[in-house]
């Protein structure tokens, strides 16, 4: 039973309470202010040192400094609602539950941090499974002052319900930038959170059941859990688009927790920004698993002999190649395993002692007259090495390459596409070229990824003694990972065989004090503790290959709904999108409750999904919603009157929260200049976005995982048929509404989507 003035309901209990929650709290801020005061301290004191003492001192100072500052940061972030919860036990023992723990000087407990075991009933009690607890008080905050309680008291007769505090979260007005949910996390959400960490768990849920919400505070509990693991292979989370990161990447901060490696998928490879990409069926092909085979021809169309013997010259003699020498030497350095880079190593060492041979032959044809000493050979062969036809015939036959030159011209040159690509069509074929030195997109990342795996370290290309340093560097942080490395096989019962040398070669340190995650951001070979990825029903085939190399213990928390896929990737089921990478080792559990959108919002997007044919989950909507979803057919002369008109309309239901007008990309121009020139300053076109401007207008696409008060889709029609277009996008538009609904339409009701002419 919840009562507003708590289990005894009398006023004057209430207020003595409160004021004891108070002065409590004040306590609680008064111990992390002197927290604060001691870190800022000792950052001064190692500051003032200023660079005095050997590189090792102030590489040693600068690590300190840079511990201090994350915990400033950190008692920083957390000072917003430090406090929400309260456990009373039936053992009278009290719990205060915040975002981080603190304690007394002499240790005694005086707040515990919500991801610790002793707060998870706080999350999990019920009247059927107390777990302990006598009473669980939720406590409102305004800045540092507790403006009142909750209390839920868990007694037989109790039904689970909506605490006032999570149906004023859920109301809020949006501010365009997502929130941390610490106070009021679920229970079905919070055995999410907590689940184990090993494999891969999936979790579905319909739109608005928190699944980014559950994703990231399950990277803040697995940090917090598994701290002495993660701190050194790190955690990466992997969005869809560089908006969805914007709008996400202040809730770990706010949980105090910064360690975190956060991607859009089309930035992965570190120094390329992919851009999205406008053709949904090149997104597709290169999506397709057949294209790590196009990959591997192209790097072997780059191993070639030649077509008739040739000549060259060294020191002026005359050299003959004969194209089965090449071949032979193709054979060879492709027999070494090695990646294209380094196995160019054995091609040039073969080809060199075959000219050799061949120049010795001619210097002293009689082996043994001894004209030829061990001086001589050595000088024979530099000059072999240093001759510029060889050097340029070597070239032709194997070309040291980069991934971003292979993939950049085997995307702009036919011949080259269509011989590495025999399975695809001539039109497949004509939809993936492009102008070279294009921009790459989000769906050439993997390509590079696979490229770069299947071309090898560019920089053994540079002088054998700076890789032998570079790899030495490796080795001090390689010890440290590989220990992180065997307690994670321990724990998933693996015995596996790896070496300090292996991941030497794997990871690339920098300066010391650089973060884990500045370190595993600029590394395309870094592999990750774990990997949590959102939205995850947009990747594709070579996406997920991309993803799974960086975690080859395949720890993973995957959320997505299938439901709301672009066309692209779409797949109905998990089990055939993961079966490549996971097997059968994966686990799925599922949200059911619709934090966002009102029951009758979300019934009629569901109604479109449907009658398409697209099966979805149909979550439980937490709040029935004041507004009935509401559908309006106009002409295209009157069409940005009516936006207008219905911007005016909504503005005034939501009282200052955010309008998203979600519109097929050729409307935006319209829209954009029809809304600017009625609210000059207010509108945010397209992804990013000010906190000032309360008037965003996106694509659906680019609406993905974010959420208004007020969603005002224009031309639905086009976002089903139109280039690119899909019912999974109309469905993704119309569940982004935390309030209102209009859908705004210059096409006959004949030519709606089915489900669409109802509302
Ligand atoms: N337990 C909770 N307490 C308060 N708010 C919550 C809770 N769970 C979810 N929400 C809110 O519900 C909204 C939807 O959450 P979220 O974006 O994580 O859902 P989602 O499942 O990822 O949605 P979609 O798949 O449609 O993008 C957010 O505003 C989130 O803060």
């Amino acid at each position: 039973m919840t009562d507003e003035h708590g289990s005894t309901g009398t006023t004057s209990w209430y207020q003595h309470e409160l004021a004891a929650e108070r002065e409590y709290i004040a306590k609680l801020y008064s111990r992390l202010d002197t927290l604060r005061e001691e870190k800022q301290r000792q950052l001064a004191r190692v500051q003032a040192q200023g660079l005095q003492g050997s590189l090792q001192n102030q590489s040693e100072r600068d690590s300190f400094a840079t511990l201090y500052r994350d915990r400033i940061n950190q008692l920083n972030a957390v000072d917003e609602r430090l406090v929400f919860g309260r456990l009373d036990t039936i053992n009278a023992v009290t719990r205060h539950i915040g975002r981080i723990g603190l304690a007394d000087d002499d240790r005694s407990r005086l707040l515990v941090d919500w991801r610790a075991p002793e707060a998870a009933p706080f999350y999990q009690a019920t009247a059927a499974y107390p777990q302990g607890v006598a009473r669980r008080r939720h406590i409102m905050m305004s800045g540092r002052t507790v403006e009142s309680f909750e209390d839920d008291v868990l007694t037989s007769d109790d039904e689970e319900h909506a605490s006032q505090a999570l149906l004023s979260a859920v109301s809020a007005p949006r501010t365009g930038v997502m929130g941390d949910i610490v106070a009021t996390i679920q229970r079905e959400q919070d055995e999410i959170i907590r689940d184990d960490m090993r494999g891969v768990l999936v979790v579905q849920g319909g739109p608005g059941t928190g699944k980014t919400a559950v994703a990231l505070h399950r990277a803040a509990y697995l940090l917090y859990t598994h701290r002495d693991r993660l701190a050194k292979s790190g955690v990466l989370l992997v969005g869809p688009s560089e908006a969805f990161m914007n709008y996400i990447d202040q809730v770990l901060p706010s949980l105090g927790e910064t360690g975190v490696v956060m991607s859009s998928i089309g930035n992965i490879y570190p120094g390329v920004h992919g851009v999205p990409e406008v053709s949904s069926d090149a997104a597709e092909i290169k999506g397709r698993a057949e294209m790590a085979e196009v990959i591997a021809n192209a790097v072997s169309l780059r191993q070639r002999s030649i077509p008739e013997t040739t000549y060259v010259h060294v020191e002026g003699t005359r050299l003959r190649v004969r194209p089965a020498q090449i071949r032979r030497a193709i054979k060879h350095a492709r027999e070494s395993g090695r990646p294209h880079n380094q196995a160019r190593e054995v091609f040039v060492d073969h080809m060199v002692k075959t000219l050799y041979d061949q120049l010795r032959d001619i210097v002293s044809p009689k082996r043994d007259d001894g004209l030829v000493n061990k001086a001589d050979r050595s000088y024979l062969r530099q000059e072999i090495r240093q001759s510029v036809e060889v050097r340029r015939l070597l070239n032709l036959c194997w070309m040291p390459l980069t991934p971003t030159g292979l993939i950049n011209q085997l995307l702009s040159t036919p011949q080259y596409l269509v011989d590495a690509a025999p399975m695809l069509t001539a039109r497949e074929i004509k939809s993936l070229l492009r102008q070279p030195g294009a921009q790459f997109t989000e769906a050439d990342v993997p390509l590079l990824d696979e490229a770069a795996v299947a071309l090898g370290d560019s920089s053994s290309l540079a002088s054998g003694s700076s890789g032998e340093r570079s790899k030495q560097r490796n080795l001090d942080t390689a010890e440290a990972a590989l220990e992180n490395m065997h307690y994670t096989l321990e724990d998933i019962g693996v015995d596996g065989v790896v070496t300090a040398e292996m991941l030497a070669a794997a990871q690339e340190p920098e300066a010391i004090w650089k973060s884990v995650a500045d370190r595993a951001r600029s590394d395309r070979t870094w592999t990750y503790g774990h990997i949590i990825v959102d939205e995850a029903q947009e990747l594709t085939h070579m996406q997920w290959r991309m993803l799974f190399r960086r975690s080859p213990l395949r720890s993973f928390t995957v959320v997505g709904d299938l439901a709301q896929a672009s066309g692209a990737a779409a797949k109905s089921d998990w089990p055939s999108v993961l079966a490549p990478f996971a097997g059968g080792n994966w686990r799925q559990s599922e949200l059911t409750v619709n934090y966002r959108t009102p029951a009758r919002i979300a019934e009629a997007a569901a109604e479109v999904a449907t009658q398409a044919g697209r099966p979805v989950t149909t979550p439980q909507a937490l709040r029935q919603g004041d507004y009935e979803p509401e559908l309006v057919v106009t002409t295209p002369q009157h069409c940005p009157n009516q936006i207008l008109d219905t911007v005016q309309k909504q503005l005034g239901r939501i009282q200052g929260g955010l309008v998203g007008v979600i519109a097929p990309i050729p409307e935006h121009d319209m829209v954009h200049e029809v809304l600017d020139h009625a609210y000059p300053g207010r509108v945010w076109r397209g992804i990013g976005r000010r906190r000032d401007r309360d008037l965003v207008l996106v694509s659906p696409q680019q609406a993905k995982g974010l959420e208004y008060d007020a969603v005002i889709i224009v031309e639905p029609q086009d976002i089903v048929s139109g280039a690119g277009g899909s019912v999974g996008d109309l469905y993704v538009a119309m569940t982004r509404a935390t309030q209102t609904l209009t859908l705004i339409t210059t096409a006959t009701v004949e030519q709606l989507p089915l489900g669409l002419q109802d509302i």
